[in-house]
């Protein structure tokens, strides 16, 4: 669903812009706060599928739960993932997103990433259960973890570092344009969980 940049010109202006269409916001969640949220989270019940890419099967190098309204399944890699009911937590922070930007989130992917060996690798969140030109609220909890931009026509990257608290709005164009991953950093020993936000016109 496209998203009425005009509501929020004024939170985009507070932020950071990293790469066109990207939006980075370093204090959004009160450090104490991002802390806590990240302990609570720990204790759900996380996952790690297994899923099938090119005829090859990849349990994936992190943890994850997809929760989000009812309807709002989402097909990821060749999988189909339903919605866990909502946290109360999580649930909170989007319905503060969605008061904040303006925008109607229904759904988020949780990762968890249990140190710099877990990672995540290039991709651009296009599925079309997301819409054309989709914004997704990216929260970070917990250790700083470097993000990666590559735009896909010049190959220019640009790295980023996510840090406890902070929130990296992609919106506009971001998702046809660029890819994104988070690498390995074998130096970090502590997790970081991430929630993306996103608005599931559901399957
Ligand atoms: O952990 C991150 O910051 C990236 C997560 C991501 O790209 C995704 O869930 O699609
Ligand atoms: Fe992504």
């Amino acid at each position: 669903m496209a998203w009425n940049v005009s509501n929020s010109i004024e939170r985009i202006n507070k932020a950071q812009c990293v790469a066109p269409d990207f939006y980075y916001f370093e204090h959004f969640i009160a450090e104490q706060k991002a802390l806590s949220l990240y302990q609570q989270l720990l204790a759900l019940e996380w996952q790690q599928p297994t899923l099938t890419i090119f005829n090859k099967q990849h349990t994936i190098p992190r943890k994850q739960i997809y929760m989000g309204d009812a309807g709002t399944g989402y097909r990821y890699s060749n999988q189909l993932f339903l919605p866990e009911p909502w946290h109360a937590s999580v649930v909170n922070l989007k319905n503060s997103l969605n008061n904040w930007f303006g925008t109607q989130f229904n759904a988020a992917l949780l990762n968890w990433y249990r140190n710099g060996e877990d990672k995540m690798g290039w991709h651009a969140d296009d599925e079309p259960e997301l819409g054309f030109s989709p914004t997704i609220a990216s929260i970070s909890l917990g250790s700083s973890r470097k993000f990666k931009i590559r735009e896909n026509t010049s190959k220019h990257v640009t790295d980023l570092i996510l840090s406890n608290g902070s929130c990296l709005l992609m919106t506009g164009n971001s998702q046809r344009d660029y890819q994104h991953s988070l690498p390995v950093q074998k130096r970090v020993n502590d997790g970081r969980i991430n929630l993306t936000f996103r608005t599931v016109c559901g399957i």
